[in-house]
């Protein structure tokens, strides 16, 4: 498979966030969706027959996505930016590099009890730190010899046989929506099919579960969503589809944010009518904080206000625009109460914790509650940003940028993981420039 050519730009770290002189006026393109992507490349790589993942994201979730798949055999090769994929025989020992995408840490693992061979799976420090131990019990009930040291989570190696016989399985899916989409994925190449049947607290993100299964349907995959709490998926084939990747709607979150904060107009171009992305809820959200917010022709438009509104928001199904929904929280001129993301203390890193540090070191007033924050107006000022590796805090941080001189984005380099280049796609959303190699901006 193909290897990304390697960012135009290297920024400084940490990074000056741009701030911009006044309202401004844009029209963006977004890169294309994570979710979207690496869902089309594993069931093309499961698919009956060849087919062809166009408009790809290529970035450091999906690259670790296709380079599982062609490690355990799957032909991918690049066709002039999109991503043609071939179905292989899947008979050799591998090593999985995870990175810290939940995608390949959750989706990989049921479709390798199809191969044959021992497959080691292994990631990011924080990736050992990262939820999985429900999943691994899943599979094993269903078939699927899993070898780890007892603790649930990476390093673990799956043994191959060929087949997996699937079936009925109860599963605590109240950490991570992905565990219910990993065996749905693959459920329909198990001899039984899979019926999950989720027992707990409530499963987050669940427009992500509708995500996987509209993707099953359209590759003739039968799939029984008519229960709460259950999804069963029938056995047959995964028939070969093309998907046109929709952009990265939660990726638009900054983009749009740009518009908000400004008091500015901001288009992001290509939104789709119809979307299972969650970043949708976007138009909802930024509505709520005042914004003007129009869909038209596939142009979304954002208007912000003089002063945002703070909100009282429930993002349990959403709950990755938490970061840049609390920055745009800590510009607002009245207090927002965020609440049901409890499980994103699990996500790239302990963001509930992350975000009242850092919003907290630049000024801003903020509570850390078990399942959200609060977070009321203040006065903010310049400083460093620290992300933890995880690019949506990194979305955050040059948020506050627009409206705080003087802040410092560390390691914003860790936006590869979901989008290419962001420092010079934010340069130039925010300045209409980019930045030089050195991070300034020219
Ligand atoms: O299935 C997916 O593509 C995703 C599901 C969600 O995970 P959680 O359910 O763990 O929040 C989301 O936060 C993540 O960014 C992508
Ligand atoms: C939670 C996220 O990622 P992952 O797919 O690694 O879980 C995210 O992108 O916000």
């Amino acid at each position: 498979m193909s290897e990304p050519a390697a960012d135009a730009a290297t920024p400084t770290d940490p990074w000056p966030a741009p701030r911009p002189d006044g309202p401004v006026d844009r029209v963006v393109s977004l890169p294309g969706s994570k979710s979207l992507t690496n869902r089309a490349l594993l069931l093309a790589a499961i698919a009956d027959g060849p087919s062809v993942v166009r408009r790809p994201l290529r970035s450091r979730d999906t690259l670790l996505m296709a380079r599982a798949l062609a490690s355990l055999g799957t032909g991918i090769e690049d066709r002039d930016g999109d991503w043609a994929v071939t179905p292989g025989s899947w008979d050799a020992d591998a090593d999985v590099d995870c990175g810290l995408a939940g995608t390949v840490m959750r989706f990989v693992p049921p479709v390798v009890g199809l191969a044959r061979g021992t497959v080691r799976f292994d990631g990011d420090p924080h990736m050992r730190q990262r939820p999985v131990g429900q999943m691994l019990a899943a599979l094993g009930a269903l078939g699927v010899r899993v070898d780890d040291d007892g603790r649930g989570a990476l390093p673990f190696a799956v043994q191959g046989t060929g087949t997996v016989a699937g079936g009925t399985v109860t599963i605590d899916a109240s950490a991570s929506s992905q565990f219910v989409s990993a065996l749905l994925l693959a459920g329909a190449r198990y001899e039984q099919g899979v019926d999950v049947r989720h027992v707990g607290k409530p499963v987050p993100s669940l427009p992500h579960i509708e995500m996987t299964v509209q993707m099953l349907r359209r590759r003739g995959v039968e799939v029984d969503d008519s229960d709460a709490n259950r999804w069963a998926v029938a056995p047959g084939p995964v028939r070969a589809v093309d998907d046109e990747i929709e952009p990265d709607l939660s990726n638009a979150a900054p983009f749009l944010a740009l518009g908000a904060a400004t008091g500015g107009r901001v288009t992001v171009t290509g939104w789709p009518s119809r979307t299972t992305q969650p970043g949708d809820e976007l138009r909802e959200i930024l509505a709520l904080m005042g914004c003007d917010v129009t869909l038209s022709g596939g142009d979304l438009t954002v208007v912000g206000p003089e002063r945002l509104s703070g909100v009282d928001l429930d993002l349990h199904d959403v709950g990755e625009l938490t970061p840049a929904v609390a920055a745009l929280c800590a510009l607002a001129g009245s207090p927002s109460h965020l609440r049901g993301v409890a499980h994103i203390r699990g996500h790239e890193t302990d963001r509930l914790a992350a975000l009242a540090t850092e919003l907290g070191r630049l000024g801003a007033d903020v509570d850390e509650r078990e399942d959200g924050l609060t977070i009321r107006p203040a006065d903010l000022h310049g400083g460093t940003f620290r992300t933890y590796a995880d690019h949506r805090m990194a979305h955050a941080g040059v948020i506050l940028g627009l409206a705080v001189d003087d802040v410092l984005v560390e390691d914003v380099a860790t936006t590869a993981k979901t989008f290419p280049d962001f420092a010079t796609a934010w340069s130039r959303a925010v300045l209409g420039t980019s930045p030089d190699r050195s991070g300034a901006p020219t």
